[in-house]
């Protein structure tokens, strides 16, 4: 694994290692205000559309437009509602519409300001308008900055299921200024410490043992928060990095997620119910209990992962979620519409240690139906 490489002004940068289509994630305060000058000698004489949601847009739009004036770069801003429900087609369809009404041209730029939503979205119109122009993605969110920037995932959601239409796209630079979630929500902050959490549940058990300790520096700030960051970046990056199309590998990054998008799609993606990063503490969660349940986890893992969700104040079990859920059969259905259901078959991410996930195929759905009722009427 590489470590991430630090500069005299304490910025990190991580390389995703792509051939041709290689590029820095930078990290570290105050990134917000270099975004014109990086922009500008990145992509010399590039228009941009910065496309962001309408929270973001009251905090720290105007300090990313002041930067590209200074820098001399000619922007536009088009703004979408706040919340999961914008990943979906209207909204694609107008921001297709406004980007080119604008005039802007293949070799201009999309500049995602804002959280997963808006650079999932807005990754999409990058990759499909004059089939494919510049992207650039701004994180403004812990869960944008450790995970959702990274890696070329983009997309919208469907009635049949969570992130069902997009395409791999991956963007030319990422911005990770983590000044700004100085004004994220707790809630927020905690929904992206999830994924955080995710990697070294994953891959990594030093770095899960590393976030035990420290977690409670990582959510006050300074350079613990820096370094989570910085951490969750290089094991996203190596991974795509080996497997960019999720032919084998990649898939572990899913660690929690086919529970945890159904349950997403089960609230008809209602964020006042639950979040993405609260999904998948409850799907990391099922996760490890299922991998116990099958006879692969002890229950000593399974219990230390449940302390350190629970310490942090996130969510564990699927009755956690505010107002009535569907029956056991229904989240199968949803989770038979997974993207790594293949020939009909359940792929499920388990684990047999911490730190050591695994990508099982042709996982028996008896067996995930009666783990779920279980759940359900615990
Ligand atoms: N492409 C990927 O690889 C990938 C990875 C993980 C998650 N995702 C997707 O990301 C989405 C979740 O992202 P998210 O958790 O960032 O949600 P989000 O984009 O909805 O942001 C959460 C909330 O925080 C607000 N916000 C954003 N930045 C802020 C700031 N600095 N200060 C104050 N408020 C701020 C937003 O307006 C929003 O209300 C989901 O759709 C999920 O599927 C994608
Ligand atoms: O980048 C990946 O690969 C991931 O799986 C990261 C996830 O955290 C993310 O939520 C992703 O969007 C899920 O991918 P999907 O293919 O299951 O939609
Ligand atoms: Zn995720």
């Amino acid at each position: 694994m590489t470590s991430p490489q630090t500069d005299t002004n304490a910025q990190q940068t991580v390389r995703v290692e792509l051939g041709t289509r290689s590029y820095d994630i930078a990290i570290g305060r105050g990134l917000l205000y270099q975004a014109g000058e990086k922009i500008a000698n990145l992509l010399p004489k590039a228009r941009v559309a910065i496309i962001t949601d309408e929270t973001v847009a009251g905090l720290h739009l105007q300090a990313l437009q002041a930067s590209l004036d200074a820098a001399d770069v000619d922007h536009v801003s088009f703004t979408i509602p706040a919340g999961e429900s914008s990943k979906r087609f209207e909204l694609f369809d107008r921001l297709c519409d406004d980007v080119l009404g604008a005039r802007l041209e293949r070799g201009d730029a999309i500049v995602a300001l804002g959280g997963g939503v808006v650079g999932d979205l807005s990754g999409f119109v990058a990759a499909s308008v004059r089939r494919g122009m510049k992207f650039i993605q701004i994180p403004t969110t812990l869960l944008a900055q450790v995970d959702s920037s990274v890696g070329g995932k983009t997309g919208i959601n469907s009635r049949h299921g969570k992130n069902l239409v997009g395409a791999f796209y991956q963007p030319a630079l990422v911005l990770a200024d983590t000044a700004v979630l100085d004004t994220l929500p707790l809630r927020d902050f905690r929904a992206g410490y999830a994924e955080v959490a995710k990697y070294g549940l994953l891959g990594d058990e030093p770095f899960f043992a590393w976030l035990e300790a420290n977690w409670q520096a990582v959510f006050a700030g300074g350079p613990e928060r820096d370094e989570a960051v910085a951490r969750s970046c290089q094991a996203k990056a190596d991974v795509v990095a080996a497997d960019e199309f999720e032919g084998g590998r990649r898939a572990l990054l899913n660690l929690g997620h086919t529970f945890g998008h159904a349950l997403e799609s089960a609230v008809a993606y209602a964020t006042e119910r639950l979040v993405h990063g609260e999904g998948v503490s409850i799907g990391m969660m099922l996760a490890h209990e299922f991998s116990q349940k099958l006879g692969l986890l002890s229950e000593d893992d399974v219990a230390r992962v449940k302390r350190h969700l629970l310490e942090v104040g996130l969510p564990i079990r699927i009755q956690d979620i505010p107002g009535q859920m569907p029956p056991a059969d229904t989240l199968l259905d949803i989770i038979a519409q997974d993207k790594k259901v293949s020939r009909g078959e359940l792929t499920f991410i388990l684990t047999r240690k911490i730190g050591e996930s695994f990508v099982e195929k042709g996982v028996d759905r008896a067996q995930v139906q009666e783990f779920l009722k279980e759940k359900l009427d615990a």
